[in-house]
């Protein structure tokens, strides 16, 4: 949902409320968002290097490019609600010296070492996202988008990384199909938007088998660093649905149209090597060596210069983001027609009654 106007005029009254001071980039971050949700792109001439507040306002709104008027408005809103309920939520108490966490059951979020590790908590279910874990995801990219972290980190517990959408959110939703397709168009709209607003490095630590929207919002990660034990696959014609989180425009661009398609219409798994070699992955290791050596190399990257890494990702990603937007809302529509279908349906009941009918 886009902030309004009168969202937006209530954020301004409550940053004059915060109780206590968010820091000078936090600052810079409002006012840059507040300038482009009311002037849109920055206008105004680049001040002198010795200028030093003026110009640091500019970079920051400058920085900005060209995104829309009403997401600077949405990201104003979030922003200064996630600093309102992080001024006032209770003291979680401290489990180290850097460490702090945000629990939730099935999605583990902490922040350790300058990265929010943002964990699949559900091993017994091979990590598959319900509804709730959805909007769990939302609100930790939310805060670590603007907390003191440098970027953010997705794993999972268990043998693997994530088995896509619970294949039960449908049929456990109240009310009729149609209903849990509109709420389910909505939410996985605002989902893989939080994605793509990301403004930090966003990494994938992949652990195991990857399956379905853990795959495809791949294309929207800065690193994905997988175990040569995991696997990618996207059977979304098996499953009567269309691919989802802007794939259908990163797979191509990142493998080229042939390779994109053999996954995404014909649901080919992929090997982590096979991954590696379309682009999909940064990097793969060793499975009895992944997590020593890519949490070195991760808290390595952590104490880069944050802002450096920041301006770097809005500039390597400005000119794809309203694309992306664009993308999303259609997959998403697309998403809404299909859903209430009689091949996704049949695809569900496959899925339920696998276990019974292998035991006939
Ligand atoms: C109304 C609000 C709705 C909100 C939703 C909004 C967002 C919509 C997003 C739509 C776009 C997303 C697309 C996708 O992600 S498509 C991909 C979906 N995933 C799958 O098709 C994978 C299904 N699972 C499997 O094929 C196998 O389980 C798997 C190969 C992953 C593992 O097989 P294995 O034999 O090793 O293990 P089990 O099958 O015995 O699994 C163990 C238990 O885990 C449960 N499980 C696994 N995956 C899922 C899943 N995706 N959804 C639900 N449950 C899953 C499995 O049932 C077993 O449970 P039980 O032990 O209780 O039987």
């Amino acid at each position: 949902m886009r902030a309004s106007q009168q969202d937006f005029e209530n954020a301004l009254n409550q940053v004059k409320l915060l109780k206590k001071d968010p820091g000078n980039e936090v600052k810079l971050r409002l006012y840059a968002l507040y300038k482009q949700a009311t002037d849109g792109p920055c206008n105004m001439p680049k001040p002198g290097m010795l200028d030093f507040v003026n110009k640091a306002k500019w970079d920051a709104w400058n920085a900005l490019g060209s995104l829309p008027k009403e997401t600077a408005r949405q990201n104003y809103v979030d922003l200064v609600s996630s600093l309102s309920s992080s001024s006032e939520a209770p003291s979680q108490g401290k489990r180290g010296a850097d460490e702090k966490a945000r629990e939730s059951k099935d999605i583990l979020v902490t922040s350790e070492d300058g990265i929010t590790k943002i964990t699949f908590n559900r091993p017994t279910k091979k990590n598959a996202i319900t509804s709730q874990m959805y909007r769990d995801i939302i609100l930790a990219l939310k805060n670590a988008s603007t907390d003191n972290t440098v970027m953010a980190v997705f794993t999972g517990t268990g043998d693997y990384y994530c088995s896509g959408n619970d294949l039960t959110n449908f049929t456990s939703a109240t009310g009729g199909i149609e209903e849990a397709a509109s709420n389910g168009a909505v939410l996985l709209r605002d989902f893989v938007n939080s994605f793509i607003d990301f403004p930090k490095p966003l990494v994938a630590v992949v652990n195991g088998p990857a399956v379905g929207i853990s795959v495809t919002l791949l294309g929207l990660f800065d690193g994905v660093f997988a175990s040569d034990r995991a696997t990618f696959h996207t059977p979304f014609s098996q499953l009567g649905q269309s691919p989802e989180a802007c794939s259908s425009y990163t797979f191509p661009k990142m493998m080229g149209s042939a390779k994109a398609a053999e996954m995404l219409l014909f649901g080919k798994k992929l090997t982590a090597r096979e991954a590696w070699a379309q682009g999909l992955v940064t990097e793969v290791f060793p499975e009895n060596t992944f997590e020593t050596e890519v949490w070195t190399r991760l808290k390595t990257y952590a104490k880069l210069p944050p802002n450096v890494m920041r301006i770097s990702k809005e500039l390597i990603r400005k000119h794809e983001k309203q694309k992306l937007y664009t993308v999303n809302a259609e997959k998403c529509a697309a998403a809404l027609e299909r859903m209430p279908r009689e091949e996704y349906a049949k695809a569900l009941r496959n899925f339920l009654f696998r276990k019974a009918k292998a035991k006939l």
